[in-house]
């Protein structure tokens, strides 16, 4: 059966009008939310290494800014366009709305292949980058982060090449700073732990044993290689890991510490000896409790749905499953941690870097742990709640808080006469 929910941008559209309609708002909620506020579309000229020049396409867009300045990653590859960037954006504004963070939803990206530059080329796209878009931008306006094959690296260059535009240190710009130059502890973790956090609660509400779970991961990198040590170390069985060359597979578990390090010292999972090499598509069908997918988009679909086995599908990545699937898994009672509540580790967090920035004081890692957890048990209570009242998916009712309080917000302000 073909997908027709492929296009991220109108299953975003399509899930602002449903919580729209679902919540008896009226129609200019949903004019409003159905497009971004704006979107810009840059060209970024570099120079290569060898002296020639190269022109690529980036993009940043601000979906809706009516809780507070926009915020979103900054995503780095050759399948960036603008209707991703948009879609994102949007669910940017769900997510930050739902975890009650006083932003709107940006996001931004360049379409280039990072595999193919050598570090100074990342670093003088990074920084044309910035000035291509540093006059909509801003600690107060719209404040970029990491996202897919961009790291703390980038956005220390990108924090420089504002400052020197501005003429001062503006770390307030841009979160996932290296922590010596205002980043905040726990950043680097977050989006994983955060999701392991989440997927822990709900896995003890179906009786499942986090600590006993089996647990296949999609994406190793930031999101997904995270969630794998988070997990291993409480004692859980990561059977499979996976990157965009391919996946590994151990039905007794694999070390992840130690497959780690062997990503550390030759840069990439296949070859490692403890397990057997499994495709992508292998991974998600295999038969555990726990599934995160942690890499891209549409990557469970209305033709692999019916043979996911998981018991709980945990989002790490943005946008993973399509609409068509999650009917699928719906029915076969799998139960879905929706991206916009599964990955809002990240964002959250770096809500707390933007913060600190701005007091100039700067907190543990406890107490950044601590309020992370605090921030994402009342938005699955929220979540919950919504899910009860209306008899939703937990994607829907993820949906349902965030457009309340967005509709409020726009009401408060005057938008909606
Ligand atoms: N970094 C963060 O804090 C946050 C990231 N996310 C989302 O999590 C997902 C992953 O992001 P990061 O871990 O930051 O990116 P990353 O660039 O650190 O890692 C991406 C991983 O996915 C793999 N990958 C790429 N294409 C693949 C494919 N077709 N099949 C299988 N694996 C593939 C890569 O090889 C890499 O291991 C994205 O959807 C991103 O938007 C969401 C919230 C926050
Ligand atoms: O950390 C942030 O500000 C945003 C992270 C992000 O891009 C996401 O949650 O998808």
């Amino acid at each position: 059966m073909a997908d027709s929910s492929l296009n991220p941008f109108l299953r975003a559209q399509q899930a602002f009008k449903e919580a729209v309609e679902t919540l008896g708002l009226e129609p200019a909620v949903y004019e409003i939310l159905k497009q971004p506020l704006r979107s810009f579309e840059v060209a970024v000229p570099f120079i290569r290494d060898d002296g020639t020049l190269q022109v690529f396409n980036g993009y940043r867009v601000q979906h809706n800014d009516a809780l507070g300045p926009t915020k979103g990653g900054l995503r780095f590859h050759s399948s960036v366009t603008m209707d991703e960037v948009k879609a994102l954006a949007m669910w940017m504004s769900v997510k930050c709305a739902l975890l009650g963070l006083p932003y709107g939803g940006g996001k931004g990206g360049i379409a280039c292949d990072v595999d193919q530059l050598s570090e100074s080329e990342i670093e003088r796209l990074s920084r044309e980058y910035i000035r291509a878009v540093s006059l909509v931008i801003g600690p107060d306006k719209d404040i970029p982060a990491p996202d897919v094959s961009t790291n703390p690296q980038i956005m220390a260059w990108m924090v420089d090449e504002y400052s020197r535009i501005r003429g001062e240190n503006t770390f307030g710009l841009i979160t996932g700073k290296p922590i010596v130059i205002g980043g905040s502890a726990g950043r680097v973790e977050a989006t994983g732990r955060g999701l392991v956090f989440a997927t822990k609660q709900l896995a003890k509400e179906l009786g499942i044993d986090f600590a006993k779970s089996r647990i296949a991961i999609q994406g190793f990198g930031n999101v997904g290689s995270v969630a794998a040590e988070i997990s291993y170390d409480m004692g859980a069985s990561v059977v499979a890991v996976s990157d965009k060359d391919g996946g590994l597979y151990n039905p007794a578990g694999i070390n992840i510490p130690d497959l780690l390090e062997y990503k550390r010292i030759n840069r990439r999972l296949q070859g490692y000896p403890h397990a057997e090499p499994i495709s992508n598509s292998e991974l998600l069908e295999l038969p555990v409790d726990i599934l995160f997918p942690a890499a891209l988009e549409n990557q469970i679909t209305a033709d692999n749905a019916p043979n996911i086995r998981a018991r709980i599908v945990g989002e790490g990545a943005n946008g993973p499953t399509t609409p068509e699937a999650d009917r699928i898994l719906f029915d076969k009672g799998i139960m879905v941690i929706p991206d916009v509540l599964g990955n809002s580790g990240g964002v959250t967090v770096s809500y707390f870097e933007w913060v600190q920035n701005q007091t100039r004081f700067y907190w543990s890692e406890d107490e950044v742990n601590q309020r992370l957890e605090e921030y994402m048990s009342r938005a699955m209570a929220q979540m919950h709640t919504m899910h009860e009242r209306f008899g939703v998916t937990l994607r829907k009712a993820a949906y349902l808080v965030a457009v309340e309080r967005i509709a409020q917000a726009m009401r408060y302000r005057g938008w909606l006469k």
